[in-house]
């Protein structure tokens, strides 16, 4: 079978903490998945159950279905609810960049504000979760899943910085931002370098999706996006890509949209602004928390 399934723990930035970032991928027909971000993970399995996305229970999916997390960048909503919920979890992989893995050593698996159920750090490591450093460009297996995984340092408000992963499966590709600013206004060329690596896999069709982040409205001053993106912003990147692969290999290309704050009626205005600026004909895909959906 070609393609993923996907199905949203998480979908929001901002402080609504039972719908942070954190994407169950899986190749189709197999439920060996893994989390791409985790900062609500219990909120959106019991969401999922309600809405008959999986007929199984809630310790089923989190301790047999997600073979692992890959964690973009170690802020707490898009890792609290891995964090939370590692004590009734099993043995699992924790891939993420070094700078990240640094973090959660020294800031989260270290006995002072959480018991330490990782396998390295401060003794005594528990050792249930297992860390995989990612290196760019480098592929590396997801372990237990039929899926492997490529990771690309992304600039989010520097000298910060988060992660893209290009997921592979058979031969499909799906591709996850984390939290990022534009190249222009991070003074980077962070994003263009995930664009370059992923140009071919647009031509030759194997892109199933890209997730990608919009946190504010156009209306957000550039020197105030901390390292996010807006509609133009995200139109703007995609047009990076478009210069790559000529614009109408774009026309119809999954794009899933996440982060968005929901503040005031900002949803509302992304998704307009979004539909408005879609001169390229992306299919944009807005997800629900617990609503599984296709990539393919
Ligand atoms: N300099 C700043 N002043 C005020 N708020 C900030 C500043 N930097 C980051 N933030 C906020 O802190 C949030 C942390 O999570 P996010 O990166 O999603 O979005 C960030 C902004 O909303």
């Amino acid at each position: 079978q070609k393609g993923f399934k996907v199905v949203p723990l998480g979908v929001k930035g901002g402080t609504m903490d039972g719908n942070l970032s954190a994407y169950l991928l899986a190749p189709a027909g197999s439920d060996a998945y893994v989390c791409l971000d985790a900062g609500t993970v219990s909120n959106g399995i019991e969401k999922a159950i309600e809405k008959k996305t999986f007929n199984v229970n809630g310790e089923t999916v989190l301790k047999k279905y997600i073979k692992g997390y890959l964690i973009s960048h170690p802020h707490l909503d898009h890792i609290s609810g891995m964090v939370i919920n590692s004590v009734d979890d099993t043995v699992k992989q924790v891939y993420a960049m070094e700078h990240c893995i640094g973090v959660m050593k020294a800031h989260y698996f270290n006995w002072q504000s959480w018991p330490n159920l990782a396998n390295d750090g401060n003794a005594p490591a528990l050792n249930k979760y297992r860390y995989q450093q990612l290196s760019e460009g480098e592929e590396t297996p997801l372990a237990e899943t039929r899926m492997s995984v490529r990771a690309f340092p992304l600039s989010h408000s520097k000298p910060y910085s988060s992660t893209a992963f290009l997921v592979k499966s058979g031969e499909s590709y799906a591709l996850y931002f984390g939290d990022t600013g534009p190249d222009e206004v991070e003074k980077t060329d962070h994003m263009r370098r995930v664009w370059a690596a992923v140009a071919p896999l647009v031509k030759s069709g194997q892109l199933t999706g890209v997730f990608l982040e919009v946190s504010y409205p156009n209306a957000q001053p550039d020197r105030h996006l901390y390292g996010h993106l807006t509609p133009k912003w995200f139109i703007q990147e995609f047009e990076v890509l478009a210069g790559l692969t000529g614009k109408e290999r774009l026309r119809g290309l999954n794009v899933v949209v996440t982060h968005i704050k929901p503040t005031g009626n900002n949803e509302e205005i992304i998704r307009k602004e979004l539909n408005a600026g879609n001169t390229l004909g992306l299919r944009l895909i807005f997800p629900e928390q617990g609503v599984k959906f296709e990539l393919n």
